[in-house]
Order: C-alpha cells, then structure tokens, then sequence
C-alpha cells in the first residue's frame, strides 16, 4: 500500500491508463478490460487491473490538476513500479486546426504552475512525451482514421481564467494546440523514474469558436481513444 492506494504489491500492470475522473477508470475497466479487479478505493480515486488482448493492463483515476495527477503518479511510479503511464483525457482546443472531437498527442507541455521551477530551483525545464508511445499512438489513431494532432498543449493550473482568452490567444500564436491540467506533471515524474509517458487527449469544447460536443460524441470519440491507448500501451 501506498498513502493514496490501497493496492498489494504486484496488484498493479506496468502499464497504466490515466483518465482525470474516476469514473471514467470504472467506465474503462468494465467495457474494455477482461477479468478486471479494482485495487483501490481509497478517496474514491478508482483503480483497476485486467487484461485487453491478453496483455495485463491497469487503469488508474488520477483526480484534476498537476498537484493530483503528482501524488498518483509518483505512488505509481515510487512505490508499484509502473513503467509506461498513458493519460486518457480530455482538452479544450486553441489552435483553429483543431476541431471538436479530433485527438491530441501532447508532444511537450508549457505550463503555468510553478511545481517544476521549485524542483529545479527556478530553471525551466521542457517536460516530453515517450516518441514510441507517441508514435505508436499516431499510427493507431490513423489507421483508425481518427483525426489525430501532433504538438504541444498547455497544462495550466487553472480552468476558470480571468484574463478573457489573452493566454490562449499568445500560446496559439505559438503554435500550442490545446489546454488540459495535468501533463506537466505526468511527464516530468515520468522522466524521473526512466518511466515512459504519453498524454493522449480528446477535445471537448474549442475556447476560440465556442464549439461543444454533445454527451453522444463524446461517448463515441472517447472508446476510440481509449482503443488507441489499449493498442499503444500493450506495445510497451
Ligand atoms: O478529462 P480529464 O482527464 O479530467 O482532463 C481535463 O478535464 C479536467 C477539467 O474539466 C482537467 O482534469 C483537464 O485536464
Ligand atoms: O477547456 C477545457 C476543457 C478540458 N480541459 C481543460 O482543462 N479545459
């Protein structure tokens, strides 16, 4: 057990599935996992382990924001073992390329959370995704002819925003492609331990155009990402 999970050793895969809400681990694990077991409870934060396509897979709820996805993800890391971590979210977009419902592969993450200038003592470090888990994500996404994007995203420390789009509007003049809460994070703990890691995201709402899915499209866009991070994580 660690603080936050209440699993024995050896109950979790190596390879873990990270959605920010719990229910959508249970989602998960019921429809795409066979024989799975929940390991954890503890504060509601599920997680499970079973197998898809014969591999042994877990999938862990992660909670919103760099500070929750840190604590689950070093307990992972620290204290079961995990090697390869694929956060299964989801993002609004920036960039006008990007439409409602396409697929995000954050390739690196600028941030406003100040977690990693005090752990490296005010340097900027550039936290990146695994290019295998990358690349085998893009290929996954493409041969199931998901419309799947390439770039950096922004894990920002804030959802509600005071400043009427003036962030969104220079990150996109640099090319940024969304805005979600928690890569940062998962990249940098990643590097850490030698681990590999991925965020793989699906757009939810476009922050410039205004464009919202409907529960029903989300549903769907959300299966096929989660067939995209199964086929790419069984690979590691
Ligand atoms: O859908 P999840 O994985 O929770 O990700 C996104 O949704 C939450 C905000 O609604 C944040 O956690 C953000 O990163
Ligand atoms: O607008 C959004 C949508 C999803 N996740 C975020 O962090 N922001």
């Amino acid at each position: 057990m660690s603080v936050h999970i209440g699993a024995k050793e050896n109950e979790i895969a190596e390879r873990i599935l990270l959605p920010g809400d719990p229910l959508r681990a249970k989602f998960i694990a019921e429809n795409f996992l066979e024989d799975a077991v929940c390991y954890n409870e503890v504060r509601g934060m599920y997680g499970f382990t079973g197998t898809y396509k014969g591999q042994r897979v877990s999938v862990q709820g992660t909670g919103m924001g760099v500070p929750t996805i840190s604590i689950y993800a070093h307990e992972l890391l620290e204290s079961y073992g995990v090697k390869t971590l694929v956060r299964v979210g989801t993002c609004g977009a920036f960039h006008e390329d990007v439409k409602v419902r396409d697929l995000v592969l954050a390739m690196t993450s600028h941030t406003d959370s100040a977690v990693n200038r005090i752990r490296f003592n005010g340097l900027d470090f550039a936290p990146a995704a695994d290019f295998g888990l990358l690349k085998s994500a893009y290929e996954a996404a493409e041969s199931a002819g998901m419309p799947v994007h390439v770039g950096s995203v922004f894990t920002s420390d804030t959802f509600y925003r005071d400043d009427e789009g003036a962030t969104a509007a220079l990150l996109t003049k640099y090319g940024t492609l969304a805005v979600e809460m928690e890569t940062t994070a998962l990249y940098t703990l990643a590097a850490k331990h030698k681990a590999r890691a991925l965020s793989i995201l699906t757009v939810s709402d476009h922050l410039v155009t205004g464009e919202e899915t409907t529960a029903e499209e989300r549903q769907t866009t959300f299966r096929q990402m989660i067939e995209v991070a199964l086929d790419t994580v069984i690979q590691y």
